[in-house]
């Protein structure tokens, strides 16, 4: 019995972390079950001694004494109050800084009672200078626009000071959606998300701001959850529904045409290396066989890093390029269960690229297969493959891949849906909040490290994911899924790594070598 529920509760658990909303399916599940009756008062306290025992958990009275509370008009700042009444009582010497003078009924019920508690209430934020500690009540996902005089300026004040700040639900002035931050917005240092977490906190734009990011989950139950998310949906990728993707588990009388086979194009005389590195990406996948296609000039050199795989050497151009593909005997692109095709290739490749667009194979393009991709039209020439494209631009890319649909430095979740729709290819578009999307099915990436900004380390991406997919061809796996997994995978790897070797020694060579350490620690 008691495993039982243990087990439940881990799949709830699960269940709740993959979930992410906008504000307006927030406010409809929230409704949803005050309609069926659990007091708004009710739920306020609860969340409120959720979020008063982690700030305590995580700042104890032996090591902060003082804490400044910021009070909105709406519930955050009735969560804020709670919080203020609850850390008081625990013996923090709590001061409020409550700017509105107009309330909300409950929010305003909790400001009179602090003051019968004689906690220090201001309209501004100077008489708070000398807090330890901040917590961010000023809005949550109810914003509406802009913040404006005279919050704006305690937020720009607050931003100034070196404090620790705690954001409730969202650092307050963000977009609960796009994570822009409307004017100005706090600098958290850790965002206690509320229930669910908010889309606006995966969107790159946001990341500045929210700091250490968790979720505090209040029980919301998951029948209402359902009931108001339908498609089309987004979810975090976590290690379990990473993992699960993953071709781990061999069969004993396996052979290595049955793990696949894999045809990378790619490198050129002037890009070498970025070759080198999409061949060591595919090799940590596990993938069975390994071909790789580059100008004939530079095959001795991926023979050496690669004794492993098959360097088909081609004829080049005068600049270096690949000018055409020259496949080994009886051997066509259809002999391949998956081809990967860009990474240093240079533009001067690009009847490749119309080659491998016409096989019947899952094709996944990156950089230069991206970059003539986009010179040829990316809609109209997809329109005519008759197997899976998956496309992994970064905004760049993807801006010249899709320049006439939604910005993906507005709103990154937005513009990767619509690409998707546009093109009917899976589309990566990379960032610090990877996203992925296929047909109305979004996955975000959560957890990365800056370690990755680095020149190389979207190749190693591109092997790797293109070693997945061909290992999974026979397998009922969701296209969309195996690359999702491949991002998370391949970000891991760099925490990983980051954590060992500083944020400034995870070189794109680097990172291969901890891709398999990744699948050992979580598996
Ligand atoms: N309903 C509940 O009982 C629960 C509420 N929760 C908390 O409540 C929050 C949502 O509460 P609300 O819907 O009241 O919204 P907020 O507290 O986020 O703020 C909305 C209020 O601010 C005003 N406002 C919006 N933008 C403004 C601006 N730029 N300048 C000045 N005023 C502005 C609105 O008119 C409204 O009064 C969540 O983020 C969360 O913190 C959660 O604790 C979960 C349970
Ligand atoms: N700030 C960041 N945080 C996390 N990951 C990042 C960040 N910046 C870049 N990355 C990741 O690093 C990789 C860079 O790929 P890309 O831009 O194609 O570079 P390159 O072509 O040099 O390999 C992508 O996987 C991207 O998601
Ligand atoms: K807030």
């Amino acid at each position: 019995m008691f495993n039982q529920n243990h087990s439940h509760l881990a799949a709830r658990r699960e269940q709740i972390s993959r979930i992410v909303v906008t504000a307006q399916q927030m406010r409809n599940i929230e409704e949803r079950i005050f309609t069926k009756g659990m007091p708004v008062a009710a739920l306020m306290e609860k969340v409120a001694g959720l979020i008063t025992r982690r700030i305590i958990e995580l700042y104890p009275l032996s090591q902060v004494s003082r804490i400044g509370i910021l009070v909105g008009p709406g519930h955050n700042g009735g969560d804020a109050l709670v919080v203020a009444r609850e850390l008081h009582f625990q013996g923090y010497q709590v001061a409020v800084c409550s700017p509105f003078s107009k309330l909300k009924d409950l929010t305003s019920q909790h400001a009179q009672y602090v003051k019968i508690l004689e906690i220090p209430v201001h309209e501004s934020l100077e008489p708070l200078a000398e807090c330890d500690l901040f917590i961010d009540g000023l809005f949550g996902f109810g914003l509406e626009r802009s913040l404006s005089s005279p919050v704006d300026q305690i937020v720009n004040q607050l931003n100034e000071w070196s404090q620790p700040v705690v954001s409730i639900d969202l650092p307050s002035g963000l977009h609960t959606d796009t994570g822009e931050a409307l004017g100005t917005a706090v600098q958290a240092t850790h965002t206690f998300c509320l229930g669910l977490w908010k889309l606006g906190l995966l969107q790159d734009q946001a990341l500045d701001y929210v700091g250490a990011a968790e979720l505090i989950d209040f029980d919301l139950p998951l029948t209402d959850i359902q009931a108001i998310l339908e498609a089309p949906k987004i979810q975090r990728i976590t290690p379990q529904s990473a993992i699960a993707t993953l071709p781990l588990k061999r069969s004993p009388v396996t052979h290595k045409y049955k793990q696949g086979h894999l045809l990378l194009i790619c490198g050129s005389r002037r890009y070498t290396g970025v070759a080198i590195l999409t061949g060591l990406g595919a090799r940590a996948s596990g993938v069975g066989m390994l071909s790789i296609a580059v100008p004939e000039s530079i095959k001795p050199l991926l023979s050496a890093q690669l004794p492993e795989a098959l360097i088909i050497g081609c004829p080049e151009t005068e600049s270096g390029a690949i000018a055409q593909l020259q496949l080994p005997e009886k051997t066509d692109l259809s002999s391949f269960d998956a081809i990967a095709c860009g990474p240093g290739l240079t533009v001067d490749a690009k009847p490749i690229l119309q080659e491998v667009l016409d096989s019947d194979r899952p094709l996944v393009l990156d950089a230069d297969g991206l970059n003539i991709l986009a010179q040829m039209g990316t809609t109209q020439t997809l329109q005519h493959r008759q197997a899976s494209t998956v496309l992994t631009p970064h905004a760049g890319e993807f801006k010249r891949l899709f320049p006439d649909t939604v910005d993906p430095t507005k709103d990154r979740i937005a513009a990767v849906r619509a690409a998707t729709e546009q093109s009917g290819a899976v589309v990566l578009l990379k960032g610090a909040r990877t996203a992925i999307a296929q047909a109305d099915c979004v996955w975000v990436n959560p957890e990365s490290t800056p370690a990755l900004a680095r020149g190389g380390s979207g190749d190693v991406l591109t092997g790797l994911l293109g070693g997945l997919i061909a290992q999974a061809t026979s397998k009922d796996i969701p296209l969309v899924e195996i690359v999702a997994s491949a991002a998370w995978w391949h970000s891991q790897a760099g925490i990983l790594a980051a954590d060992e070797r500083t944020e400034m020694g995870v070189d794109a060579f680097t990172l291969t070598k901890y891709l398999m350490f990744v699948v050992s620690r979580f598996s």
